[in-house]
């Protein structure tokens, strides 16, 4: 994989989390960032309202800093040069993803490396099966797993709410053969150029960015997706700020868990294998799957995560019903639900958070329609 004298890399769904990458990336790496507008309005109100200027504000630094800087490259759908996109890094939303990549398809091909930035699970598994289907022309595929904290201020300024970290890993295309070796992810290091440029010292030590093996990533990953199976559906449910939860929730979160745990050692039966499988191995590195991913454990990251370190937090679900937006329950609880289906397994739990969430949604839309009735 050859590195270009200046690297650029491409940015679709500049947002809270595509924000903080973009600033950062530009602080401390020498790669142009070119975000992928919706349309041709959106990039115009970014170039001409905003000069393509954009902003984030350190909350947790002394002084919050607002650190802001200027785009020299900005494209959308309708005026995108058309040469191949080498390095994109994927911050949309989970179910903005297929819709969003479309008009760029065909400028993505096996050279172009390709990140997921996004919370939840399916959404490569669709891209495999839905999008990338042609072997000639499948991009270089990578997971983020990012624990950062960010949300929208106003305009083209955004808050970084909470320092976290960013785990990736390139995902395996096939689903069987998921394990790979410390070599595999050396070699990315050495050779891929968004790999490259995401775990240079500078940048690294910022964002807090590893690159590690597929299936160290996908136990965080894995970790993370049971921290939003619980807090992000049941402070939408409850409508309530994540800290609320602290005291109460063990059971709810014992029952969503349990259920999730069942149908996620079926679907990645190879991860919850690992340890057995190549214990003392040469040349894979230990994962303490089973410690961590098991009931007892889960509930209590859950809370110490979701409801102690992010007490003051709104869940970003929770927001996405109070703003009457999609929320992105079908790719966390919801997941759940069609794994199970696939595997012929039982998953009431999570499809009852499902339809709970979305009732949720439903009735904060239909009082915005038509009033409140408890106040009447
Ligand atoms: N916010 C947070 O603290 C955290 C978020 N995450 C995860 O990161 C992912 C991104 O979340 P977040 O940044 O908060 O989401 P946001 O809603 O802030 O950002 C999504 C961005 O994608 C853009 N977009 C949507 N559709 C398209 C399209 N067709 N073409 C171009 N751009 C498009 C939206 O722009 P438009 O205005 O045009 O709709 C928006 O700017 C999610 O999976 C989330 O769960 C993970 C950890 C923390
Ligand atoms: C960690 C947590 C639950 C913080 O609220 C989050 O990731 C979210 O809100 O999406």
């Amino acid at each position: 994989m050859t590195t270009s004298a200046k690297p650029v890399i491409h940015i679709l769904g500049l947002g809270a989390m595509g924000a903080l990458l973009a600033v950062d990336l530009l602080r401390f790496t020498n790669a142009t960032v070119v975000p992928l507008f919706r349309s041709q309005e959106r990039l115009h109100r970014f170039q001409n309202d905003f000069n393509s200027t954009l902003a984030v504000r350190k909350l947790f630094e002394k002084d919050q800093p607002l650190l802001s800087c200027k785009l020299e490259c900005s494209e959308s759908p309708e005026t995108f040069a058309g040469e191949m996109i080498k390095n994109l890094i994927i911050t949309t939303k989970t179910y903005q993803t297929a819709e969003a990549l479309q008009p760029y398809l065909r400028f993505i091909g096996r050279d172009t490396n390709l990140i997921l930035v996004q919370n939840g699970l399916g959404v490569a598994e669709m891209l495999k099966e839905k999008v990338f289907t042609d072997p000639e022309t499948q991009p270089q595929l990578f997971q983020g797993v990012i624990s950062h904290g960010g949300f929208h201020d106003q305009g083209f300024t955004f808050n970084h709410a909470g320092l976290g970290d960013l785990k990736i890993a390139r995902l395996p295309w096939d689903h069987s053969k998921p394990i790979q070796s410390e070599e595999d992810a050396s070699k990315d290091r050495r050779e891929n150029e968004l790999v490259k440029i995401l775990t240079e010292p500078a940048f690294a030590e910022n964002f807090q960015t590893t690159q590690m093996t597929y299936q160290e990533m996908l136990l965080g990953q894995l970790y993370k997706f049971l921290v939003n199976a619980c807090i992000n559906p049941v402070t939408s449910i409850v409508d309530c700020v994540n800290g609320e939860l602290a005291d109460d929730s063990a059971d709810i979160f014992s029952l969503i868990i349990d259920e999730c745990l069942r149908v996620l050692k079926v679907a990645y039966t190879p991860l919850f294998e690992y340890e057995t499988r190549y214990h003392g191995r040469e040349g894979y590195p230990p994962v303490p799957v089973l410690s961590v991913l098991n009931t007892e454990n889960m509930v209590k990251e859950v809370i110490r995560l979701g409801c102690v370190v992010n007490r003051h937090n709104s869940s970003s679900m929770r927001q996405d019903t109070l703003y009457l937006r999609d929320t992105e329950i079908d790719y966390i609880n919801g997941y759940i639900v069609k794994l199970a289906d696939k595997y012929q397994l039982n998953a009431k739990v999570n499809r009852t958070i499902q339809s709970l969430v979305d009732l949720r949604l439903a009735l904060n839309r239909k009082r915005k329609l038509e009033g409140d009735m408890r106040s009447k």
